[in-house]
């Protein structure tokens, strides 16, 4: 395994580049969709990650939770919580999942099995990483109303599912948080709801990273105190959120003032 401590806390993204190859006519073709992407997820902080369908947004979700596709093969360093990691070691990657770096997913109903309580999957992902927390502490601490935890995925509602999935991404209480289009299911009230407890996260210590097209919701919750905008694989500008609107990017500038 290639790591290095460093005294960085959060996560910082170096020259990421990812390739995902697979075999046309009988060759191996590699197609880019990342390059050289540089990003920071500061601790105590929100920083979303936004930019149109296609550009690479879940793929850095991916570089960074140890999920990439099949085929894909990255190259950069990833500093995380004073590791500094190889983007391409998978092992490295896999012994951090769960622990260091939490990720909920963009379907939270689907992400859990629906032939068990979501008490009983809590408990299962609690006792694989040795957390000292409860289930019941674990909804307490995203406001999951304790009656769900003895209830069947399809019983609770889409926000319920959605704060479930947070919980269950923080059982080691990880210092990155990396959550995909977590409001995607969600009407405005309940997207709200949890972009305030991502909020909250942040201000309990965590690194959150948020990737999301929901930009009206988060805009208005005010909990995103940086914004890095995406294009064609690669991070056009990162940027305060109180600051994106003095952007000298023609592309940063066309992207804000199709979303206000
Ligand atoms: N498994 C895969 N194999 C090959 N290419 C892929 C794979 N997954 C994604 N891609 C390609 O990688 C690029 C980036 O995809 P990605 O899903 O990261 O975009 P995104 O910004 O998250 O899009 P969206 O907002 O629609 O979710 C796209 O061109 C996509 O077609």
């Amino acid at each position: 395994m290639t790591t290095e401590q460093t005294d960085g806390a959060g996560a910082a993204v170096r020259s990421l580049t990812v390739d995902i190859y697979s075999r046309r006519r009988g060759h191996r073709v590699g197609v880019r969709v990342l390059d050289a992407v540089t990003l920071t997820v500061a601790p105590c902080a929100v920083t979303a990650l936004i930019g149109e369908s296609g550009c690479g947004k879940s793929m850095v979700a991916g570089a960074l939770s140890g999920l990439l596709p099949p085929g894909a093969r990255a190259d950069g360093r990833i500093g995380i919580d004073g590791r500094d990691l190889d983007a391409g070691d998978q092992q490295a990657w896999r012994d951090l999942r769960g622990s260091v770096v939490g990720s909920v997913p963009q379907s939270a109903a689907t992400s859990f099995t629906p032939v068990r309580t979501i008490g009983d999957q809590l408990d299962e992902v609690i006792g694989v990483l040795g957390s000292a927390y409860t289930a019941r502490e674990l909804c307490d601490r995203v406001r999951l109303p304790v009656d769900a935890l003895g209830k069947y995925p399809h019983e609770i509602s889409g926000g319920m599912a959605q704060r479930a999935a947070v919980a269950a991404a923080i059982v080691s209480d990880p210092a990155v948080i990396v959550a995909d289009e977590p409001t995607s299911a969600l009407d405005p009230e309940l997207a709200e709801g949890i972009w305030r407890l991502f909020g909250e996260l942040a201000a309990a210590g965590a690194a959150v990273l948020v990737i999301t097209h929901d930009m009206e919701s988060l805009l208005r919750c005010g909990v995103a105190s940086s914004m890095a905008v995406m294009c064609s694989g690669i991070i056009v500008e990162q940027r305060a959120t109180a600051d994106i609107e003095r952007t000298d990017d023609p592309y940063v500038r066309s992207f804000f003032a199709a979303v206000s």
